[in-house]
Parts: C-alpha cells; structure tokens; sequence
C-alpha cells in the first residue's frame, strides 16, 4: 500500500487515463461504485441517509454512491452544496446519471436550509471537499462543516474528511470529524499525523483500478505488511551455528538505569541473535544476568575504548547516561567504521555534536529517535516534527546518510536514499519505557541476519508493534498493564506466525 500526497494522487490518476487509457468516469464509477457497497454492508436499509456533494471529483464520487444506494432502495436525499454550474467534468456526467434515474438533487446553497435538510438524517456521507482543497475553507461550506459536525448523525466521509489538507506540513482550518472514512485508492500524508489523523475516524482503503505501474511515477512511500514480513524473513538453516546468526554488542546501562540494556539484550537474543555480549557498569552485571543469563557481559566502569572487532553489530545508548564520559563511548564506536551502529536514547543526545561523523561511516548507521529526540537532533520544536514528520526524517537522513526510524504511533523508517516506509503495528500499551530498548534489541538481531538493512528495520519494527498486538488481541495482556518484557515474551507468537 502506497502513501501519497494530492499531487502524487493526481500523477497516479493522469497516468491510468493517459497511459492506461481508463477514463476518469470510470475511475470515478469504481471509487463510487465500491464505496457504497461497503455502506450496503455498514448500514441497515431503514437508514436515512443524506449525501452530501461538492463542486470537484469528490463530489462526482457522492453522485455515483447515491445511485447504487438508490439502487438497492435506501432511502437517500442528495444534497448539492453548490450552484448547479459549478457542477463540470466527470461530476456533471454521473450527476446527469442520477438525475436520468430519477433521484432528486437538492441545491442547499445556505446553512439554515442545509439544518432543514439534515433534521432525521441518520447518516451524512460527506463528498464535499476531497484532496483539492485549497486555503481556508470559504463560506458558505465553512459553516456548513461546522453544523455538520454538530449533527448526532454518523459521518462517513468519501476519500478524505472534508476541509482536511492531504499533505503534511499544512494548517488544519476547519474539517468535518468523520466516523469513518473511504479512502479511494491510497492513503494520504494526513492519515499518519498526530493531529490531522483523528478526523479520519475509522478507514477503509478502497482500490479503484488504477494501474501498479502508475506508482511508478511517484517517490516511494509504503507502508509494510505482514505479507512483506513473511517474503523477506530470512529462514534459519538447520545446519546453523550460533556464528551464523550474528554476535551482537549492546553497550548502555549506567547505574540507575539497568533494565534498559537487560531488555534490548534480552530481546536480541529472543529475535533469533546468535551471541550477545552487553558491555555494562560493572555493579549492573549480575542485575543483568539475572535477567539474561544466556549474554555475555564486559566491563564499562573505566570509560574508554571498546574493540568492536569481531562483533557483527552494535546497539549503543539505552540507558547510558548523559555525562560527558558516555559520550566518548559512541565517538569511539561511531569511528570504528566497519560495524553497524544503532543508536537510542541516550546515545542520540550525545550523537548531537557527533554528527559531523556519520557520512564518513562505510557501514549503516541505524538512528532511533522518537519524537522528542528527532526535535532535539534537528534543533527544531516538537511539533514542527509532529507537523512533517515525512519530510523532516527524510531531509535527515539524506543529509546524514543515515537510516532512521522515527518511533510513534505510526513508525516512520527512511533509507539514506529517501527511501520511506511506515509501520502501523503496536498500539497505545507501547507508551510504556523499555518498549524502545525493546525495539533496539530486536532491531539488533535483525539488521545481523537480514541482507539488507531496510527490510530489517521494517521487520523489526513490525514485529514489534504485532508482538504488542497478539497479547492484547489474545487477552494476555491490556494496553494497560503491557510491559516492555511481555512484548519480548509476546516475540515466540508472532514468529509462530512466520513459518
Ligand atoms: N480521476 C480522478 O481524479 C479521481 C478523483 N476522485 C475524487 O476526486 C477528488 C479530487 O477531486 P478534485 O481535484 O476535483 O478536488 P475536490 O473534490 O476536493 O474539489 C476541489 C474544488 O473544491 C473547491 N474548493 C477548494 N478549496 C476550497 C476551499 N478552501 N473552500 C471552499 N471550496 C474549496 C473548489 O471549487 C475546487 O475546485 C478526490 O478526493 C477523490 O474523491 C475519484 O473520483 C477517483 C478518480
Ligand atoms: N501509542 C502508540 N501506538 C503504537 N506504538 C507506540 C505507541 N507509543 C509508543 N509506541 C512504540 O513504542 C516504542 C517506544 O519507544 P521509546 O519512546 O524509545 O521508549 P523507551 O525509550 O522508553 O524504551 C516505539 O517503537 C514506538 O513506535
Ligand atoms: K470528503
């Protein structure tokens, strides 16, 4: 499934019509056509629906619903929010269907009048305002959004809540709140931001018959899935040895803060790690090993060099303190150029002023910043990331030459090419510390076993977010009680599912 933005969506259309030679009105009849027939399976008959058109495409899909709905005998009412000239293209065209089937059109041009309209509307099919939108929302449709979602009838939206920006990096003006959402085709920015991505409701991805090679024409956005995990996984050998697995170093763990690189060891190893050695404060070792008896363990208390030789990756940073000496530690690894480095937490505070150093790496440099670090590792706000988290992970990690995975809801991992998936496994019981050492750990194992580095990013992470996913879904856990160790625990059934 591909992620686009508005101008990336109208490339795809004009290459199925001009290339694929499919016509618009088709386009605009299977976007139509399949949303209504998932309405007919949502909704009741004795349902009184209201739908709702605007002057673009998004409102020609509305014309084409209301047929079918029609069609089948629900009781529909369409309500035209323009004048009847602004009506053109491929929109006029169904609208001129509907009119030969005999469905009154009703021109609701006020906000009083559409209050009228709405009065014993069970449900509102907003077809509006799709990915064309342009500015502030202007009269009178701004304050019919507002009147809208006052009503207590439930809204589904067509391809995108109306008045919602499809691109990141926009101001949300005014949009309708939607229950659920069609989107026609492909996701858009929108759906996997913090703020714009609550308008959407539920959502449901409906395929209109555009063309795959259509998507070649646009910068690839992806999101992974299951159906990828299991393609690019690698299988382990029956003749394999723990060497053929990868012999891994997590170094992190200042004194108060043992736990962290007790889980990202103990998830390495779980994730399939051949050896790990955790490189530690000297007073943490047996803390650690009892949690981990099957690492190895070196000693951190005198700060100094640490020979990666022999060891196939590394993961620095969980719980290593900020002071200056642990900064010394991820210099000292990030200039041993021929070992893959992941680096988390506090690793990526001290790899601030480090930063100069990561282009000159020969190996993959692997950042795992959520949020937070992600402003702290680019001087901006929070927010300003929360606002465009594609293009500010993208420019880094071209920048940097690095790949990074910016962890939140919906993880963002980008390739040193701008290459970008996203990950839309795990849910809120993840919001819990250790998940992120967690993450390390398994990310550790993979990028050991895995022959390229992206696909072992987006394993890890899916296999992450699944992990947290089966033990709520299996009623092990709550997203309450759900620990960072459980999502460790959680790692033997989601490989269960691998074979
Ligand atoms: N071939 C295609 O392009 C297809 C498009 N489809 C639908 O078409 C939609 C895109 O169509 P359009 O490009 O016509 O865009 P819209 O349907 O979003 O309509 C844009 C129009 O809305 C009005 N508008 C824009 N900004 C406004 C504002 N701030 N305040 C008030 N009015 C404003 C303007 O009249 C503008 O021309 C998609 O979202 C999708 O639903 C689907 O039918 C599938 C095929
Ligand atoms: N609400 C959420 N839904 C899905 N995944 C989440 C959510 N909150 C956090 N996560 C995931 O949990 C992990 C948290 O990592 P991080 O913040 O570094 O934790 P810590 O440093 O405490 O170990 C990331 O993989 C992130 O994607
Ligand atoms: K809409």
């Amino acid at each position: 499934m591909y992620i686009v933005t508005a101008e990336d969506m109208y490339e795809i259309d004009r290459f199925a019509i001009d290339q694929g030679g499919i016509d618009g009105t088709i386009l605009m009849e299977n976007a139509g056509q399949a949303i209504a027939k998932e309405m007919m399976i949502a909704e009741e008959k004795s349902c009184h629906m209201a739908i709702l058109v605007g002057s673009g495409n998004n409102g020609g899909d509305g014309f084409v619903i209301a047929r079918y709905l029609k069609n089948e005998g629900y009781p529909v009412k369409v309500l035209q929010l323009v004048p009847n000239e602004k009506i053109k293209g491929d929109a006029a065209y169904h609208k001129q269907l509907l009119i030969h089937q005999k469905v009154p059109i009703q021109e609701v041009l006020t906000t009083d009048k559409l209050l009228e309209c709405l009065v014993n509307v069970d449900i509102v099919i907003d077809a509006i305002l799709g990915i064309g939108v342009t500015g502030e929302i202007r009269e009178p449709l701004r304050g019919m959004i507002s009147i809208i979602n006052e009503q207590n009838a439930r809204i589904y939206s067509v391809d995108i809540p109306s008045g919602l920006p499809a691109n990141e990096n926009h101001t949300i003006d005014i949009a309708i709140k939607a229950d659920r959402t069609y989107i026609v085709e492909a996701p858009k920015q929108s759906l996997f931001l913090e703020n714009t991505a609550p308008y959407y409701g539920e959502w449901k991805v409906i395929p209109i018959g555009i063309p795959i090679e259509a998507y070649g024409m646009i910068p690839k956005v992806r999101s992974w899935n299951l159906k990828d995990v299991k393609v690019s996984f690698p299988k382990r050998a029956t003749f394999s040895h723990k060497g053929s697995h990868g012999k891994g170093l997590v170094i992190g763990g200042q004194e108060l803060m043992p736990g962290s690189v007790a889980l990202s060891s103990r998830a390495a190893l779980k994730a399939g790690a051949g050896l790990v050695t955790v490189a530690t404060m000297e007073r943490n070792i047996p803390v650690i090993a009892n949690y981990c008896m099957e690492a190895m363990y070196q000693n951190l208390s005198n700060f100094g060099h640490i020979d990666l030789a022999g060891f196939d990756g590394v993961a620095i940073g969980m719980g290593m303190g900020r002071n200056r000496t642990a900064k010394t530690f991820v210099e000292d690894v990030l200039a041993q150029e021929d070992v893959p480095v992941i680096i988390d937490a506090d690793g990526l505070y001290h790899l601030k002023e480090l930063l100069g150093m990561l282009q000159e790496r020969r190996s993959p440099t692997i950042l795992t910043p959520h949020y937070g670090e992600m402003a702290m590792l680019t001087n901006q706000e929070i927010e300003t990331i929360k606002k465009a988290p594609f293009t500010m992970a993208k420019e880094f990690a071209q920048e940097h030459q690095v790949y990074l995975i910016l962890k939140g809801k919906y993880t963002i991992i980008t390739a040193p090419d701008g290459t970008q998936m996203v990950n839309a496994t795990g849910n809120a019981g993840l919001a819990k510390g250790g998940t992120g050492d967690v993450l390390s750990g398994i990310l550790l194992a993979f990028i050991m076993q895995h022959e390229s580095v992206l696909e072992a990013m987006n394993n890890a992470c899916f296999i992450h977010g699944m992990s947290a996913d089966l033990r709520i879904e299996s009623g092990q856990n709550t997203v309450i009680d759900l620990l960072a160790s459980d999502v460790i625990d959680g790692l033997t059934n989601v490989f269960r599912t691998m074979s």
